[in-house]
Order: structure tokens, then sequence, then C-alpha cells
């Protein structure tokens, strides 16, 4: 039986486009249902997007380990037609090894990462006009970072929820290598974005679908202001 999430496939349009993705094992996508009127809705959302501007960029989609990133950045990549990276795959073995024995990163580790990740992300977006990305993005100086890095402008999206909702989505993720012992560490770090930050905050619980809109819309509503 094709999975519940099938009945929201996407424009061909998006489908066609040609991506860069990077997926992380484990992933799945929550299959909770969206109202019905939610493509046609996105599909606006994006066509706005597309028209209003040409301006390169990339939205980052930021939080703990578990907070939906992944799943995120994968429906907003397939609606607007671009990259998709995740950040993930831009650990060292050392830090991927150091995660899998239940020792949080330190800034040091943190350090070269966020700069390949931002590297890539930057080259992603100019090459298409815009690109997702997935990335903790714990601290403030993470994200400049990423921002410095990268040299275009980074929308942040902080996928924020409760300590007993990310830690029922960590045991109940199989075959990845981040521990749910991590999970207060993740929670210590994390440094909500400020309000001078580019940034917006979610309620990670909610829908993908119903996220990716409120994300869309938003992005617009910064770079073209109605
Ligand atoms: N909005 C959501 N609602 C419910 N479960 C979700 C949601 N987003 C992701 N999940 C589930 O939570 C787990 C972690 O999601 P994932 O995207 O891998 O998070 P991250 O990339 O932040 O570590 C996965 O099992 C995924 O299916
Ligand atoms: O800075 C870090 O400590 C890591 O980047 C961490 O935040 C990240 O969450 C892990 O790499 C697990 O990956 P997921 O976030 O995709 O679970």
């Amino acid at each position: 039986m094709a999975p519940a999430y099938a009945r929201y496939k996407l424009p061909s349009r998006a489908a066609t486009a040609t991506k860069v993705v990077m997926v992380k094992p484990g992933s799945t996508r929550d299959t909770r249902p969206v109202p019905a009127n939610w493509l046609i809705e996105s599909g606006a959302a994006v066509r706005q997007l597309q028209e209003k501007t040409d301006r390169t960029h990339a939205i980052v989609l930021m939080g703990v380990s578990g907070s939906g990133k992944s799943t995120l950045s994968g429906y907003l990549a397939e609606l607007l037609g671009c990259p998709v990276l995740e950040g993930d795959a831009f650990h060292s073995a050392a830090n991927v090894a150091k995660m899998t024995a239940g020792h949080p990163l330190t800034d040091e580790d943190r350090w070269p990462w966020l700069g390949a990740l931002g590297n890539a992300i930057g080259t992603a977006a100019m090459g298409h006009g815009r690109a997702v990305a997935a990335c903790s993005a714990l601290k403030r100086s993470y994200r400049e970072r990423l921002c410095a890095a990268s040299c275009v402008p980074l929308y942040f999206v902080l996928l924020d929820t409760d300590r007993a909702e990310i830690a029922r989505r960590l045991a109940n993720r199989p075959g990845h290598y981040m521990p749910p012992s991590l999970l207060n560490s993740q929670l210590a770090t994390l440094e909500r974005p400020g309000v001078d930050e580019c940034a917006l905050t979610l309620d990670a619980t909610r829908a993908p679908a119903l996220l990716s809109a409120d994300v869309l819309g938003w992005v617009q509503s910064v770079i073209a202001p109605a």
C-alpha cells in the first residue's frame, strides 16, 4: 500500500527540478493528514516566492536532534524544487564516532563542520537560486558561522517543542547514530534565536505540510514585504 504521504505528491515542476539530495538514514515522514486545501495554498505561496524575488537565499531548519529538521527540509525542498542539504552528512567521521559513543560535540568539533556546511549551502543556493538545509545550529555563534561561510542570506527556522516530545521521537527513530542520551546536552546548548536574528520559531509538533506553508509565507514576507 502506498504510504499516506503519497497523497501529498507535489506538482511536476518541483518534482522534476534538479536536486542535490543528501538524505539521512532513519528519517521518516509524519503521516498525519493535512487539510485538503494545503497543496493549493502551498502552491500559491511557492509561486509568490518565485515571482516576487529572484534574490538568492537559503532556508535553514534548526533545532535539537529529533525536532524534525530533516523531515521539514525534505518537504520544503520538494515544494521549492531546490537542493536540500543534510547537516549530518557533513560531520567528520570523528564527530559521528564521538556522538555515537554518547559524547556531545564541543565548539571546536563543530567549527569545521559548520564551515563546510555553510560553504555547501552557499554554493547550492548560488547555483539554484535557493536551497534548504537541516542543521542543528544550536548557538548564535554557529548561526553566525553558517552565515559567514555561505555568503548568502540565511533564513533560520527553529523547530521548537518540549523535551518529552523530542525524547519520544528519538526513542522511536532506530538506526540513527545520535543516542537519545545526548538530548539533555542538546537542550542545554540550544540558544533560541534573538529578536535581532533573521529567524522564525515554529511549534515542531504541527504536521510538516502545515509548517512548510508557514515557512514559505514568512520567507516571502521578509524578502518581498507586501
Ligand atoms: N512534525 C512532526 N510531527 C511528528 N513527528 C515528526 C515530525 N517531524 C518529524 N517527525 C518524526 O520525528 C523523528 C525525528 O525527525 P527528523 O526529521 O529526523 O529530526 P531531526 O532531523 O531534527 O533530527 C522522525 O522519526 C520523524 O518521523
Ligand atoms: O551540533 C551537534 O551537536 C550535532 O549537529 C547535533 O545537533 C545533531 O543533532 C546531530 O548531528 C544529530 O543529527 P540530527 O539532528 O539530524 O538528529
